[in-house]
């Protein structure tokens, strides 16, 4: 009977889960998106973890979310400074650090991914928690290019996995794809519908292809003006300034790139051309990986295409 038991609980604890309703969320990497999609999440009511390798880098998180509340509220309350000062305070309260993702996990209903783009730390990082998380608990990734197939391979809750691709800048980009593998459950993907609905964002549905929707079509783009300013066709300057006026982006390619990272894109081009080195849009961007080896790794750096005064904004 207690055999018949234990098989019944854990039938039901894996593939027949029920919607889960995200409350308490551990965000695992307080870099750019992780601090953002941890605001996000503390605005609307969540209770947030977030988690990464060191107390310093969990500082510079909440200072940075602190920031970009204070321009949140500048907005929200210009007649009202303390009714700001107020609302900021409430947000942070429902933002801890940690250094141990473990702990965290265990009391989280999500566990969403957001650290380097790198397959393994990934899949390492998820094949850890899975021994520790409740059974009930969905595991999420912000991956901008890794299969979410992939990611979730070292974990036994495949059918609890799922992507949740959020934007940069996260508190103002109102779009996140939500990504379903072929054994993501209908409830898992829902729950992550749902929570995105929550956070004030419009969720896409997307297929576990490589770039989703929107690298799909914007990586290219990218590509192209890189290449175009390599063959001498156009200044860097130029060709920012002929996408915005011309094409009505807020921001260039040059500009878009600084701002996302340059790490992070050399990560996704060397993760793509490792899977299709035939392919010429993956051949190596030779002013990119110049930048990469020299740190200037974009706006978070103060160096990259361009040089900036502000780190944080
Ligand atoms: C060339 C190299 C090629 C190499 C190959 C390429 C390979 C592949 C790369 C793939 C990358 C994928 C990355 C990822 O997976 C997907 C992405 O996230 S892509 C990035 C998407 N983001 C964008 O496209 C951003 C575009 N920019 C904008 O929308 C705007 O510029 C901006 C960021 C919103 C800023 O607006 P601006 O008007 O420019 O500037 P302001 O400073 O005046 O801001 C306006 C307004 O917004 C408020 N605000 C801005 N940022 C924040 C913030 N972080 N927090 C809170 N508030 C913010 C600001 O206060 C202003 O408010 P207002 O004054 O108007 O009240
Ligand atoms: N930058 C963008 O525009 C953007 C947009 C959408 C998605 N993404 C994706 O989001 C992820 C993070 O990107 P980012 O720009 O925030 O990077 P980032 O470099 O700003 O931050 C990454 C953070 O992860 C931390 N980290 C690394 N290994 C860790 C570990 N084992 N445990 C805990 N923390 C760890 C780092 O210390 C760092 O703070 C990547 O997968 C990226 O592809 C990035």
């Amino acid at each position: 009977m207690a055999f018949f038991t234990r098989q019944l609980c854990r039938h039901f604890s894996s593939s027949a889960v029920r919607n889960v309703v995200i409350k308490n969320v551990t965000i695992i990497g307080g870099g750019q998106m992780g601090a953002g999609i941890a605001q996000v999440a503390a605005t609307t009511g969540h209770s947030v973890t977030l988690v990464d390798t060191s107390d310093d880098i969990l500082k510079t998180a909440v200072k940075g979310i602190e920031g970009s509340l204070k321009r949140v509220v500048k907005k929200k309350f210009a007649d009202k400074p303390e009714a700001g000062e107020e609302f900021i305070q409430k947000v942070l309260r429902n933002v801890s650090t940690s250094t141990d993702s473990g702990s965290a996990a265990q009391r989280s209903d999500l566990v969403l991914e957001a650290i380097v783009e790198n397959l393994k730390i990934k899949q390492d990082i998820f094949h850890q928690l899975d021994k520790v998380a409740p059974e009930h608990t969905i595991f999420a990734s912000n991956t901008s290019s890794l299969p979410i197939t992939d990611i979730a391979s070292t974990t036994s809750r495949l059918d609890r996995f799922g992507g949740l691709h959020f934007f940069n800048p996260v508190p103002m980009m109102k779009l996140v794809e939500v990504v379903a593998t072929s054994a993501t459950s209908k409830e898992t993907f829902d729950s992550l519908l749902n929570f995105s609905k929550v956070l004030g964002k419009t969720p896409v549905s997307c297929k576990d292809s490589p770039g989703f929707i929107v690298n799909r079509l914007l990586v290219p783009y990218l590509v192209e003006a890189v290449r175009l300013h390599e063959r001498g066709h156009g200044s860097k300057e130029d060709v920012d300034i002929a996408m915005k006026l011309g094409a009505g982006h807020p921001m260039g390619p040059f500009e878009l790139a600084d701002y996302v990272g340059l790490d992070t894109i050399k990560f996704i081009i060397d993760g793509w051309s490792a899977k299709d080195p035939s392919n010429p849009l993956f051949a190596p961007i030779e002013m990119l990986n110049k930048l990469v080896a020299e740190g200037k790794l974009g706006k978070k750096t103060g160096e990259g295409f361009y040089k900036y005064k502000r780190l944080i904004k």
